[in-house]
């Protein structure tokens, strides 16, 4: 009995509880989804498996599609693109993959990241594209913000770099994109498109524009100290969220200066790009309603008024 009691010990880690799933190695954390204290290991192999799941039931792929990996190098999309290129090879789901990254022209900030996207080409063996908004749109982020300034600059970058996504689909000629979001940033996004009101991209459960972010990364935050669920809680408030069929919702057509997809005349990158090129960068700045209307209602007009400020910049804009 001593001996057995011994093994027990010393097969147990010291000084923590062991994986609820694996039962051998240390717990690394707590899963706020189920509350399991689990091992760095257990948790790679359930974080696949769910995602696997998700794409399964709900049929996201079709074998033989080409999908593109959006690849910031940044965190969320480095594990996208190991877990896309794991699951497509463990589960043969035939997809050819891409890496698909937007170069918004900031040096000494995607220049550094692209170097991660490189070596993830290498790495998982997946061709990278890379397009530039100096090719797009004639105007490096670097070259913007020397003729706006540092107020109102994560407009034109989110804007620019959506479009800027579209346009690298279309070169690859791929039927999807793939873009990494952890729990955190969706939950943000459900805030922030109900307190903007915005029910149209709560519907799609996209992206909102910066403004405000910064706040509600804040409030989640502070609301998850108290309460480590309240994030999967917004979450699931926002995927449960039933419209009124009376709501008026915008209607999608296209560009009429680029043909990509637009509820206005124009699209937004446009309506930017055109107060770029004229020297007058404030116009389109703001709500979509208010100056894109106006400015699409006569394409002569300008106003730079009612700007909203960004708090943080880097996310990806819908
Ligand atoms: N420059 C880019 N080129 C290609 N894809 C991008 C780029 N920027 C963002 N994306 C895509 O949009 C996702 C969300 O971008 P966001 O800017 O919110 O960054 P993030 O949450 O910090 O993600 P990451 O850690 O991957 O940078 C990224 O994971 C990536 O898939």
């Amino acid at each position: 009995m001593a001996s057995e009691a011994a093994a027990e010990t010393a097969a147990k880690p010291r000084g923590g509880r062991l994986c609820t799933i694996c039962n051998t190695k240390r717990a690394a954390l707590k899963r706020p989804k189920t509350l399991e204290q689990i091992c760095k290991d257990c948790f790679y192999a359930v974080l696949e498996d769910e995602i696997h799941r998700v794409i399964v039931d709900n049929h996201i792929f079709k074998r033989g599609e080409r999908v593109a990996i959006g690849a910031s190098g940044g965190k969320d999309s480095t594990v996208l693109a190991y877990v896309m290129s794991e699951l497509n090879r463990r589960h043969d789901y035939g997809l050819d993959l891409f890496l698909l990254s937007v170069d918004e022209g900031i040096t000494g900030y995607r220049d550094d990241s692209l170097e991660t996207v490189k070596r993830n080409e290498i790495q998982y063996g997946i061709p990278l594209k890379v397009v530039s908004y100096k090719d797009l749109y004639g105007w490096t982020m670097d070259e913007i913000v020397k003729l706006i300034g540092l107020k109102n600059n994560c407009t034109f970058c989110g804007v620019f770099r959506r479009q800027a996504l579209d346009r690298g689909a279309s070169l690859l000629k791929v039927d999807k994109i793939v873009t990494g979001h952890n729990a955190d940033d969706i939950a943000e996004t459900v805030l922030l498109n109900i307190l903007r009101g915005d029910i149209a991209r709560l519907s799609r459960c996209i992206y909102s524009p910066n403004a405000y972010r910064g706040f509600a990364r804040e409030f989640i935050k502070d609301l998850e100290r108290i309460r480590p669920r309240a994030i999967l809680d917004i979450i699931k408030s926002g995927e449960d969220f039933r419209i009124a069929t009376h709501t008026k919702m915008p209607e999608q057509g296209n560009c009429e200066r680029c043909g990509y997809i637009s509820s206005q005349k124009w699209c937004k990158a446009c309506v930017l790009l055109d107060g770029l090129n004229r020297g007058l960068p404030k116009q389109g700045i703001g709500r979509t309603r208010g100056l894109d209307a106006e400015r699409n209602k006569d394409s002569r007009e300008t106003n730079g008024t009612q700007s909203l400020q960004s708090k943080q910049c880097g996310s990806l804009d819908f």
